[in-house]
């Protein structure tokens, strides 16, 4: 009599030898994950190489893991790459929950990414979305958005962690950003070694050497940054102490590795591996959400139309939008809730469990990596009408008001960040520079997809585990007659 329902097996396709289920994967995950699901079920079992998954894309069933056993679930599966570029998980990301992920997630809410920072760095958010929107000159010309907007997001991200924009000026902040790139391809691509049991220890495909050298490049320019900020530091102390207001947060983590008196400390390399995570998390992910709603806006030209006159009721034509007229702009807000439904930048997140739990009827033992499939929850049909239309309505509730299903964990059809302890606490940085960038773009230009009469941009994924366009997203901003638009040309 004991425990019958816990020696119920999960469901699970048939496995090849040796790789398990990895061939199943192709050509997109999310996409042949969903398929998957639709045979399997809600929750289902996959083998990647030897390594055993336990997948769900289901609202119901992502609830049960991620708030009934929140506690089993609160680490993260770790990789090779992640362990030689976070200097053997000195990071926050992939830290296992425990003292130091506690403090490092009270120092991220707190000061790193909490509302006293977000509001220290607005100034530094409204000029690079000005720097944006500097295209008059260069009306009626395609444009690669992507180029510029993952500008825009690195740019921010790089003034608000070191005090220096990673584009134009300085040559060491623009190696960061090439190096951010070359770090998120290591990163996506599959290494043997993390799955295929007799590929442990033999780097077949050269991923580990390639690793060694981005992370000792990177080091030495970590090192860098931080002995600048070490040396003006010292300055600032010996003059008339630190000013609040040019503090960034390499000088804010600096605090801790200097004072001896603090209950947790933080080493160097917990430093670097903290500013490396903010680019690594904080740019592509945001770059991307503004594309996929551009592209969206783009080919439903009505909501365009609908957004740009909600935008100039509440903002009038004298000045560009800014970050405090948000709140007022609930259309605004519905259109990038729509579009983290339906281009979720993080297509499926990760979790490592650390007891053993029952969920749905399944015993899942200790040490199961999970997936949670965020692009298929978003698009499940008990949940969302149409799922797969681009419809921001969804999200209004009549009399120019936005629903209260929110991004932010709480509704678990709808999960771009991910839900409870482990959510993404960047969620806020990023709302404010999506919904302000594409506020902007909006407010300043008519968009095409081309030259040609009712182009579409094509919005076919690419291969792979990031949320990209498979063609290069180009358009045509044409500026709208503004006054305050003369300004910035
Ligand atoms: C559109 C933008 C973004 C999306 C869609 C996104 C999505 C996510 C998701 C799905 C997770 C995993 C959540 C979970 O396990 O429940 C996550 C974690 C994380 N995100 Fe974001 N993120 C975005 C922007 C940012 C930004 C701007 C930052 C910081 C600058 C950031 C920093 C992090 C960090 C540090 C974690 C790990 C948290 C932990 O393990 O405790 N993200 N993000």
């Amino acid at each position: 009599k004991a425990f019958p329902s816990r020696k119920r097996l999960l469901p699970s396709p048939l496995a090849l030898p040796i790789i398990g289920h990895l061939h199943l994967l192709k050509p997109i995950p999310h996409k042949a994950l969903q398929r998957l699901s639709r045979r399997h079920g809600p929750i289902f079992r996959l083998s990647f190489g030897s390594v055993p998954f336990v997948v769900t894309s289901s609202p119901e069933t992502a609830r049960e893991f991620l708030r009934v056993h929140e506690g089993s679930f609160s680490n993260r599966p770790s990789t090779v790459a992640v362990r030689y570029l976070t200097y053997g998980a000195e990071d926050f990301s992939f830290a296992p929950y425990g003292p130091f992920w506690k403090f490092m997630k009270k120092l991220c809410m707190t000061e790193l990414l909490g509302t006293r920072t977000l509001e220290q760095f607005f100034p530094v958010r409204h000029e690079e979305v000005e720097t944006l929107i500097r295209w008059k000159s260069r009306e009626d010309k395609l444009i690669d958005i992507g180029e510029e907007l993952t500008r825009l997001a690195s740019n921010i991200i790089s003034r608000m962690t070191m005090g220096k924009r990673c584009s134009g000026t300085s040559a060491e902040a623009g190696e960061v950003r090439k190096m951010v790139d070359e770090v998120g391809a290591l990163t996506g691509e599959f290494n043997l070694q993390d799955y295929i049991w007799f590929c442990k220890n033999i780097d077949l495909q050269g991923l580990g050497k390639r690793l060694r050298d981005v992370q000792a490049r990177l080091d030495a320019m970590m090192e860098e940054i931080l002995k600048e900020h070490e040396e003006t530091r010292k300055k600032q102390v010996s003059a008339c102490g630190p000013e609040a207001t040019t503090r960034d947060i390499v000088d804010i983590l600096l605090d801790f590795v200097e004072d001896e008196r603090a209950k947790q400390r933080l080493s160097r390399e917990g430093v670097k591996a903290f500013i490396l995570e903010m680019f690594t998390t904080g740019t592509g992910t945001s770059a991307g959400v503004i594309q996929w709603a551009l592209a969206e806006l783009i080919n439903h030209p009505a909501v365009l139309q609908r957004l740009q006159n909600e935008i100039d009721s509440v903002v009038g034509t004298g000045r560009l939008v800014e970050e405090s007229d948000i709140p007022s702009l609930p259309y605004l807000q519905a259109i990038v809730k729509e579009t983290l439904r339906l281009h979720p930048s993080g297509p499926l997140f990760t979790r490592e469990s650390t007891e053993e739990c029952t969920v749905g009827g399944y015993h899942i033992p200790a040490n199961t990596r999970l997936i949670i499939n965020v692009w298929a929850i978003g698009k499940d049909p008990n949940y969302w009408e149409e799922p797969l239309e681009f419809r921001p309505e969804r999200f209004m509730l009549g009399e120019g008001k936005s629903s209260e299903v929110d991004v932010r964990g709480q509704y678990y059809q709808l999960l771009p960040f991910g839900s409870g302890r482990r959510s993404c606490p960047g969620v806020s940085l990023a709302l404010q520079v999506i919904q302000a960038a594409l506020a902007s773009l909006v407010q300043c230009f008519d968009w095409k997809a081309g030259t040609g009469k009712n182009c579409k941009v094509d919005m076919t994924e690419a291969p792979g585990i990031t949320l990209t366009f498979a063609h290069p997203f180009v358009c045509i901003p044409v500026a709208r007659d503004l006054p305050f638009l003369s300004v910035y040309a």
